[in-house]
């Protein structure tokens, strides 16, 4: 994972506290003591990127992480303003930093903003991906070689899988309307798409820019050798369930997932208690369940053993880093 220095992107997703921040951090750590540049950017509503670095890393600006080889930067998105006033706000202050600030005005005037008042679910979580994306593009950023992202629990991620395709088709209808615009159809046509009273759209070219920024998210998803989706599980019947619907949600959308990280394992011992041989039993109906699901069983399997402490602050993550992340 640390060969190249091409830019590339990993995220790190899973069922809720099973460990995606610690993976994700601990990931960060050694890409960055392998020698790359490196950024980790919580996208997740409930943030503990800080409580893992134990660093304070709120502000929605990326800060640097002391303790490491090369710079590493931690960011923690804030969705909640990126989706202030429903939504609309963020779209705003993302298009003003694309330069098509302009354009968002002319599509308020479209009731667009209206559509973006009610944004489907995971579209704030697009909003602070593309953010990112933007952000990594600036001369400052570029020199970032690995990027790793902790994604919003499952559902989330989820249905941010299928939100690019909405907000392509939703264009695409704009784009069509556009080519229909001289035709006695196009009131009917543009009422179908927004609901409200025609108006032209003078701006087509912009509007193709702003379908590309959506699109580059989509693609980036879709880019094997850019991006890898990496699906953090524990050794439990209900988050190996809930892994391999994620898994078939990733294949079908075509994400780039090739491994799968079974985090808190018991590690061996040859005088087990009898809640520990209950627990290693348990663990390893599990362990089955991942052998015989079709898709899960197609992934590389990394284990990361159940640590006796907690792991927080740069050493532990540089620890349990070494000890995962081969
Ligand atoms: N391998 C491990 N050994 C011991 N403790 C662990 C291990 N992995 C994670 N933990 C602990 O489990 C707790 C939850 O971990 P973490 O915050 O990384 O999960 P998460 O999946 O990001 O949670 P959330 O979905 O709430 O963001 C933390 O206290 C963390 O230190």
């Amino acid at each position: 994972m640390a060969l190249g220095n091409k830019r590339k992107y990993y995220m790190i997703g899973g069922k809720g506290g099973v460990g995606k921040t610690s993976c994700a951090a601990s990931l960060a750590v050694k890409f960055a003591n392998s020698g790359h540049p490196t950024i980790v950017i919580s996208t997740d509503p409930a943030h503990s990127l800080s409580d893992s670095f134990s660093q304070d890393l709120s502000g929605g600006d990326p800060v640097p992480v002391e303790g490491v080889d090369s710079p590493l930067y931690a960011l923690e998105e804030d969705l909640q303003s990126s989706t202030q006033g429903g939504g609309s706000a963020g779209i705003k202050d993302l298009m003003d930093s694309m330069g098509l600030g302009a354009m968002f005005d002319q599509l308020g005037d479209l009731k667009f903003e209206e559509l973006m008042d009610n944004p489907p679910p995971g579209m704030d979580e697009i909003v602070a991906i593309s953010k990112v994306m933007g952000l990594l593009e600036s001369p400052s950023y570029s020199m970032f070689s690995r990027i790793v992202f902790d994604t919003a629990p499952t559902g989330h991620t989820l249905r941010l899988l299928s939100l690019p395709d909405f907000m392509d088709s939703s264009l695409g209808k704009m784009m069509k309307v556009r080519l229909y615009k001289h035709t006695s159809s196009a009131s009917a046509a543009i009422k179908s798409v927004l609901g409200k009273q025609e108006k032209q759209l003078d701006t087509p070219d912009q509007l193709e820019l702003l379908w590309g920024c959506t699109r580059k998210v989509r693609d980036l998803f879709h880019d094997p050798d850019a991006m890898e989706f990496i699906i953090v599980t524990i050794p439990t019947v209900m988050a190996v369930s809930e892994s391999a619907r994620l898994c078939r949600s990733l294949r079908k959308e075509n994400v780039p997932t090739r491994r799968l990280l079974l985090n808190q394992v018991l590690p061996p011992s040859s005088s087990d208690c009898k809640f520990c041989a209950m627990k290693r039993k348990e663990q390893m109906n599990a362990l089955n369940l991942v052998r015989n699901d079709p898709e899960l069983s197609r992934l590389s399997l990394i284990d990361a053993t159940l640590f006796d402490a907690e792991i927080r602050g740069v050493p532990a993550l540089n620890f349990m880093g070494n000890s995962i992340w081969k």
